[in-house]
This record gives C-alpha cells, structure tokens and sequence, in this order.
C-alpha cells in the first residue's frame, strides 16, 4: 500500500496559471543569453537546459547565444596572458582571438549543445562565422569619452538569419558563440584575422532585432536591474525604452551592454528584453510562464 499527500491541487495551479502564456507564445522566437557568470554551477547550467528544452517543447522557438567571459579569462591566465577590459569590453590582441575562439566555440558552446541534447536530438551549436550570420567591423572602447583601441573586437553591422530561421523550422534550437566574421576591408585575404570578438550581450540583441524576436531574455549574476546599486537592492521590475535611454549614462559597466543591448533590441521590434537572475534554479520558465515574472522587464514606450 501507498499513500500521498494532497499535494495535486498547487500542482495544477500551476500549470493552469501557464495556459495563457503557453498560448500567447506558441511559435514565437525567444533569445536567450546565459553568461559565463551563470555558468560555474553544474545543477544551474543542467537546470538551463531543461528550460531551454521545455520552451522548445511548448511551441516556441528558443535560440540561446553564450558568453564565457571568466572561461577566457582563466584560459588566457593559463596561456601567461593577462586579461584587461575597457569600457566593459575585453582588449583582445589577435593572438587571444584565437583563444577567445578556442574557448567560446570549442568548450563553452560544446557543453551547452551536450547538455541540451541530453534531452534529444536538438541542439545545433555554430559561431557568427557559420553561414554569414554576423558580420563585423572594428569597435573602439569609449573610456571617459576618449575612443580608445581595444584590438580585435567588433561591433556587428549586418546579421543573416537564414541558417537560424532554417534550424528553427526544423525544429532545432540553435546555440550561438559572440564571434563575429570581419567585414572590414583591411582583413580581405589575411588569415587568422577575419575574426571579431563580440560581447555576448550584444551579438544577442543583434540577434533577437534581426530576428524580430518576441522577447530577449539576458541571463546574469543579479536580481535584475538595480534602481541604485550599490547602495539598494530594490529591483526595477518594469521600464519603458525612454525611461531606459535616460538611465543609461548613469549605469556601471557590468549592466551597460546589457541594458544597450536591451534597449537596441526593443526599439528594433522585440516586445519585451528582460534581464533575469540566472542563479535562480528554471529562472526562465518562472519569468515565462507565470503571471509576476522575475527580473527587470524593458517594453516600448506607451501608444508604440
Ligand atoms: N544597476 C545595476 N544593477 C545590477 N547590477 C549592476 C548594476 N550596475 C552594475 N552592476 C553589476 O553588473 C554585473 C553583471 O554584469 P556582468 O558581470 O558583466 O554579467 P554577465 O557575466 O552575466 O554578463 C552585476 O553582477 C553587478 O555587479
Ligand atoms: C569584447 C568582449 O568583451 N567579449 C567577451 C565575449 C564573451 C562574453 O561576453 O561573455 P559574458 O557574457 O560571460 O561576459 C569577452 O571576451 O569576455
């Protein structure tokens, strides 16, 4: 004999408080971006990828684009390199473009795809080089108003989505690394330096724009956007784009690619850019599918 608890009734509470937003988002594209920061723990990277998968499952359409900045830092470190970011953004000489390669499309993304094909025959990993999807030319830092030369990183200038748009009718979820090919004319024909390193949150927005996404979801190390951080942890759950573009001077360099890259994405046609706390066990099915979502949500301006 056994007996249970009655335990039945929160349980369908639950997936009854889904049904309109299963049903709001079937068939629509969602970008996600989970960080190097969210990635160090196993339980929250598997957690990821049941997410993903279950999103998949539902009827949307998820697309995940990855970062793995502490991962390149600690292989740099192990190469006798040091790391050094300006404006939030990796000095990159070619020679650790090949380790920002090696690391993003050879370790991090091959896990991700591993994870998520655990689940089935799913996942489909490629970079920015893979079919055109991003083209790039080179991105100076702006540190203290000075434009300051950070090596070989990019700034995206063109995205082809037909390999993504192919992948996703099929049923896949494609995974993206942040490198980008060079479309500047200066690299025509010299090999080992058509490449771009792109920060992650923004080949994302890139990404999610070009694709008129339905949502943007960045994945981070906080609770969300913090009205005045360092000194409060009070979370700024909802923001219009105008209100975002007025915050945006005053924010610190970890949250600035994101919310620019939350920004870009809304006035480019996505409905909603969130940034939610990736340390938080299915933090993307709660910010999918139920009614109060977590994190800090950028929707257009009003009558938009
Ligand atoms: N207003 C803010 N609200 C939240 N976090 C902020 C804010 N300003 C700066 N930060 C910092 O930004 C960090 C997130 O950026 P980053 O470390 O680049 O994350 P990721 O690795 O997920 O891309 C937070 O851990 C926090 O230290
Ligand atoms: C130009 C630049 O800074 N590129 C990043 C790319 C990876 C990234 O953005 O990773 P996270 O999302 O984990 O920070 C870097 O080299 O660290």
């Amino acid at each position: 004999m056994s007996t249970r608890k009655h335990t039945a009734l929160p349980k369908a509470r639950i997936l009854i408080e889904a049904l309109p937003w299963l049903t709001r988002h079937n068939g629509r594209t969602v970008v996600i971006k989970f960080g190097g920061n969210a990635m160090v723990d196993e339980e929250l990277k598997a957690a990821f990828a049941q997410d993903v998968v279950f999103l998949r499952q539902a009827g949307l359409r998820p697309v995940v684009v990855h970062g793995g900045g502490p991962q390149i830092s600690a292989q740099l470190e192990k190469a006798g390199l040091a790391s050094e970011f300006r404006g939030g953004l990796r000095v990159t000489t070619p020679e650790m473009m090949d380790v920002v390669r090696m690391v993003l499309a050879g370790q991090v993304q091959r896990e991700l795809v591993g994870l998520l094909n655990q689940h089935g025959p799913l996942a489909v990993g490629m970079t920015g080089e893979d079919a055109h999807l991003f083209a790039a030319v080179k991105r100076h830092a702006d540190v203290d108003g000075e434009r300051v030369d950070i090596g070989r990183v990019g700034e995206i200038t063109a995205v082809d989505t037909g390999a993504i748009e192919a992948l996703l009718d099929d049923g896949r979820i494609p995974v993206v690394s942040s490198i980008a090919r060079s479309a500047d004319e200066a690299d025509e024909g010299s090999p080992g330096t058509g490449v771009y390193n792109v920060n992650a949150d923004t080949a994302a927005a890139a990404l999610a724009a070009a694709l008129g996404a339905e949502t943007l979801m960045v994945l981070t190390d906080v609770e969300g956007l913090y009205a005045d951080w360092p000194n409060s942890d009070d979370v700024i759950s909802r923001l219009t784009v105008s209100e975002l573009e007025k915050l945006l001077p005053d924010l610190a360099s970890g949250m600035v690619p994101k919310m620019e890259g939350c920004l870009h994405a809304v006035r480019n046609g996505v409905r909603t850019a969130r940034v939610i706390d990736g340390r938080v066990q299915h933090s993307i099915l709660l910010e999918i599918f139920t009614d109060e979502g977590i994190g800090t949500m950028v929707v257009p301006d009003e009558g938009e």
